[in-house]
């Protein structure tokens, strides 16, 4: 592995996390929402969680973001324990009504990360102009947000992650409110851009073919509670992916009996 994949491998062993019943008729106990998580992401890689809905992937996900604590085991970011968010990881989320700023344009958004750096104008300059063109927004950059279709504002939020140069991001479900057309483009937009960019990807979702179409494996969570990857599939299809090949097909099944078990 090189030095550079290194830093970017998120490394997970026993990983857990409980809440307690603080409800007032709740009965102090704990539950495990996640136990015993065992991962290793690649520098670089293109990795999957799936499962279904409440088993705790978007806890798993805003663990490694740092936005929530773990309860026992450890997570390691390029060899560095993570107890807190940092430039090196971003998230991108369903809505992204509720990342943008509705007062800024397009680039305004995208340089917002680069502004607070304190980054010279020219220089934000170049890099909106290169992110907003990497994800088809090149026209549309002095429009606010509420100008923007669904998809469009998901573009935006790429951008504007892409323009912070983690190195790792992290998406949780980003395109599961965008209609059918709009998320097979974004799907194809997002596997190019990652072909491009070399980022380690960890993205979120509970539909199988999306799954398959964007993973390089595929890790299937427990239903919860006390929820842990249960197995990972490799897929090793050539990117870009065709849905309607028997190859893919074949995995789709695959992963859909692991489910039926
Ligand atoms: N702060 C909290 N306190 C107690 N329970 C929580 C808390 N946050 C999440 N949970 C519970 O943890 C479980 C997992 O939630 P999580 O959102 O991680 O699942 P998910 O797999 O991402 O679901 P979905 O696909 O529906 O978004 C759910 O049962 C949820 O109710």
């Amino acid at each position: 592995m090189t030095s550079a994949s290194a830093s970017r491998t998120i490394l997970i062993e026993g990983l857990g996390k409980s809440y307690s019943d603080q409800r007032p008729a709740g009965s102090g106990e704990v539950h495990y929402i996640i136990k015993d998580v065992d991962l290793v992401v690649r520098g670089g890689e293109f990795f999957i969680l799936l499962g279904p809905s409440g088993c705790g992937k978007s806890t798993l996900l805003n663990m490694i973001a740092g936005f929530i604590s773990k309860t026992s085991g450890s997570l390691r970011v390029g060899g560095t324990d993570v107890d807190r968010p940092g430039r090196d990881r971003a998230v991108v989320f369903q809505q992204a009504d509720s990342s943008l700023f509705p007062w800024l344009t397009v680039r305004q958004n995208v340089e917002f990360g680069l502004k607070m750096k304190k980054v010279p104008k020219q220089e934000r300059r170049a890099v909106s102009d290169r992110f907003l063109e990497l994800v088809g927004l090149a026209g549309h950059k002095d429009k606010f947000p509420k100008e923007l279709s669904g998809g469009m504002k998901q573009r935006v939020q790429l951008a504007r992650v892409l323009a912070n140069d983690p190195e790792i991001l992290l998406m949780d479900e980003p395109f599961g409110a965008l209609d059918a057309m709009t998320r097979r483009t974004m799907q194809k937009e997002l596997v190019r851009i990652w072909r491009q960019t070399n980022k380690t990807v960890v993205f979120v979702t509970h539909d199988i073919q999306e799954a398959i179409l964007l993973g390089e494996r595929v890790g299937i969570m427990s239903s919860g509670p006390s929820s842990n990857i249960s197995q990972i599939y490799e897929i090793p299809l050539a990117y870009p992916r065709d849905v309607s090949t028997a190859e893919f097909y074949e995995y789709y099944r695959r992963i859909q009996a692991h489910f039926d078990e």
